[in-house]
């Protein structure tokens, strides 16, 4: 049996009223065209709700109008740009079911067929009213003929139609709803793309936020692999408003937590989560994983990674991405500052001054140029820190496990050891790593100079904090900034703890090395791109966990993504199973780790429900995807 499907055309079919448009083009420069288009305005949002009668609605804005044929041509080319983003993907859709698709509108044929009709959608397929011009080509009224200028029109036009068949309408107005209602059509699907009007939702047997769910529920040809909305994000940790905004503006449905979640929480929370976002205060843990089904990728607001379960996540093919740059500079100002304060004894000073004590002297209070920074990690942070820390005067002393480059005149150190043995500062910017738990404990604290300056920035268990807190109470060391910590508060309401409260000269921060205006917001930003362009391209470029893989989108093609273990023949597999289907490769990209594979392949032909059953059927087989 042959379905039809009905859809309006203003607000739904565009983002726009046709009419209110056509309005504002044609009275812009008369004198109270403001007004006039204010009402005309008015007029249809009490029409679309179905609080006035549609022939006195029609016939009001029409007499408010006075426009020429002229501005309904600028209207087109208005038009043209303002169709429904997901009407405008699904092209293809409207080519393919031509003899399908109606459109019944309260609008006018002489803009709807022009922009209609760029879809393929048949001029006799478009139901809706005409002008009536003057010799000048001055709009004078419309057909009042017409069954669509009557109330109830769009139900008196179906019932004319007299279809055969499953009749299913897509609108976002009550004159919509009203076909169903007079039992002339099976569904009435409403239209909420542009927008969400509650007393025709709730009057709607189904909510469709755009065309792409309609094809997804039926199972008809979209352009997208699967609606985007139906992708939920999970933000946890108070992640930057940015973050939700372009996942939101990618049409997913996001969830913004404040708080970090403990592994019972995640592991409810996780379950219909597609993208997670966490910083360092969420563990991914395997027992997390096990109840993430539905998780492609986890983004990790910030640098460190050390908090989520890498392997796991590598071998369960989901993707990982950080934010490796985005809050170093801010990590940096810090540590210089904090040089600074301590060897100043800049706290200790200002609590006695608020207290009204002077202690004004220069004992023990020393200037950092010319002393010499000891570096413990030259990544990202520990070599800007090296730079900018020269550039006050400083002499740098860094050791890295891995061979870096010297920048400017610092100077690499062969062990720790040497380090400890010559610096008048340690500062710690190695990664969290498990090997580094107690990177510095008794021992190292035993080789540094007397009354050194002792930073910790990176991670809290690279230290041994009960070593550090002796060594301050001695004196050994002169001064220490912290922050971070081996246990840190889960939120801002939960009590910190810790032996090295109330120590002198000790600057205790909350895991704020990173946390400025600019590093969160720029923090905001990268993360989301990378996770959507993994989502829509399926580039794993800067994953921390993933062959990083990225091939250019071809036009006119299909994209599959294959995840599976790093054996022997996956490739050769794959490439049968498409020969076997007769179809053709346009591009194809395989890259591997030492336990997974990762192959991007573009193809030319409409793939079958069988090849994608027999790509999956591979044996190593992680996880696929296919794109557009
Ligand atoms: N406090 C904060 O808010 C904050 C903000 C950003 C980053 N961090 C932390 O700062 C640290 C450094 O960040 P990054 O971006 O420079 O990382 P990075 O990965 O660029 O650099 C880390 C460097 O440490 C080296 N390294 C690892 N273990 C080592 C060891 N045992 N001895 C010597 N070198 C070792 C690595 O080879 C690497 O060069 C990380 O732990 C990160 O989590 C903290
Ligand atoms: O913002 C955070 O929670 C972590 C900041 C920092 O430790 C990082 O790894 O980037």
């Amino acid at each position: 049996m042959k379905s039809y499907i009905i859809i309006d055309f203003d607000s739904t079919f565009t983002q726009v009223e046709g009419l209110d448009e056509l309005a504002r083009i044609a009275l812009k420069n008369t004198p109270d065209g403001k007004e006039r288009i204010a009402q005309i305005q008015q007029i249809t949002h009490e029409g679309m709700e179905g609080k006035i009668s549609f022939a006195d609605a029609l016939r009001e804005r029409v007499r408010l109008l006075s426009a020429h044929q002229n501005h309904i041509s600028e209207l087109i080319d208005f038009l043209k740009t303002k169709v429904s983003p997901s009407i405008e993907r699904n092209k293809q859709f409207f080519k393919q079911f031509a003899d399908n698709v109606l459109i019944i509108s309260s609008g006018f044929r002489e803009f709807i067929v022009p922009i209609v009709s760029e879809y393929g959608i048949k001029p006799e397929n478009v139901f809706a009213n005409s002008f009536l011009f003057d010799e000048n080509g001055n709009i004078i009224g419309y057909d009042t003929s017409n069954l669509l200028a009557q109330n109830e029109g769009k139900v008196l036009q179906l019932k004319a139609l007299n279809l055969e068949g499953e009749v299913y309408v897509i609108g976002d107005g009550y004159t919509d709803y009203q076909m169903r209602e007079a039992g002339l059509a099976n569904r009435f699907y409403a239209f909420t793309e542009n927008i969400k009007r509650e007393s025709v939702t709730a009057k709607a047997d189904y909510v469709l936020p755009n065309l792409d769910e309609f094809l997804f529920i039926h199972k008809l040809p979209m352009q997208v692999s699967y609606p985007k909305h139906r992708i939920k994000v999970l933000l946890l940790e108070n992640v930057h408003p940015k973050a939700k905004a372009i996942f939101e503006k990618e049409g997913y449905q996001v969830e913004l937590l404040k708080t970090a979640l403990n592994e019972a929480e995640l592991c409810e929370a996780i379950r219909e989560v597609s993208i997670l976002g966490i910083r360092s205060k969420t563990n991914v843990t395997a027992k997390v994983l096990e109840n993430a089904e539905k998780l492609i990728a986890v983004g990790a607001f910030c640098i460190g990674t050390n908090q989520i379960d890498l392997k796991t996540c590598m071998h369960k093919g989901i993707a990982v991405f950080n934010a490796p740059y985005s809050n170093t500079r801010s990590v940096v100002e810090l540590a210089i500052g904090e040089m600074i304060m301590l060897t100043r004894r800049i706290f200790e000073k200002s609590n006695l001054t608020h207290k009204g004590i002077w202690d004004k002297s220069a004992t023990n209070s020393r200037e950092i140029r010319g002393k010499k920074l000891g570096i413990v990690g030259y990544g990202n942070i520990g070599s800007q820190l090296s730079v900018v820390a020269e550039a006050l005067g400083m002499q740098v002393y860094f050791y890295d496990i891995v061979d870096k480059l010297a920048l400017g005149n610092a100077r690499k150190c062969n062990s720790l050891d040497e380090l400890l043995r010559e610096a008048d500062f340690v500062s710690l910017h190695v990664d969290g790593r498990e090997e580094n738990t107690h990177l510095i404990g008794e021992r190292e604290f035993g080789l540094m100079k007397e009354g050194v300056i002792f930073l910790n920035l990176a991670r809290g268990h690279i230290v041994d904090i009960e070593a550090l807190v002796k060594n301050l109470k001695t004196g050994k060391i002169a001064g220490a900034a912290v922050d971070v910590f081996p246990y840190e508060p889960k939120n801002n309401e939960e009590e910190f703890i810790s032996e090295l409260r109330g120590l002198p000269n000790v600057i205790l921060t909350p895991h704020i090395g990173g946390s400025t205006e600019e590093a969160q917001e720029n923090i905001g930003e990268y993360v989301p791109q990378k996770l959507i362009d993994y989502i829509n391209t399926g580039s794993t470029y800067a994953s921390v966990n993933m062959p990083n893989l990225q091939l250019p989108a071809q036009k006119d093609a299909h994209r599959l993504l294959h995840i599976h273990k790093n054996t022997a023949g996956i490739l050769a597999q794959i490439n049968q199973v498409l020969a076997s289907h007769q179809i053709n490769i346009l591009g194809q990209y395989l890259k591997t780790n030492e336990e997974i594979g990762y192959v991007i392949t573009d193809i030319d032909k409409e793939y079958s429900k069988d090849v994608i059953t027999a790509l999956k059927r591979i044996e190593n087989t992680i996880k696929f995807r296919i794109l557009y």
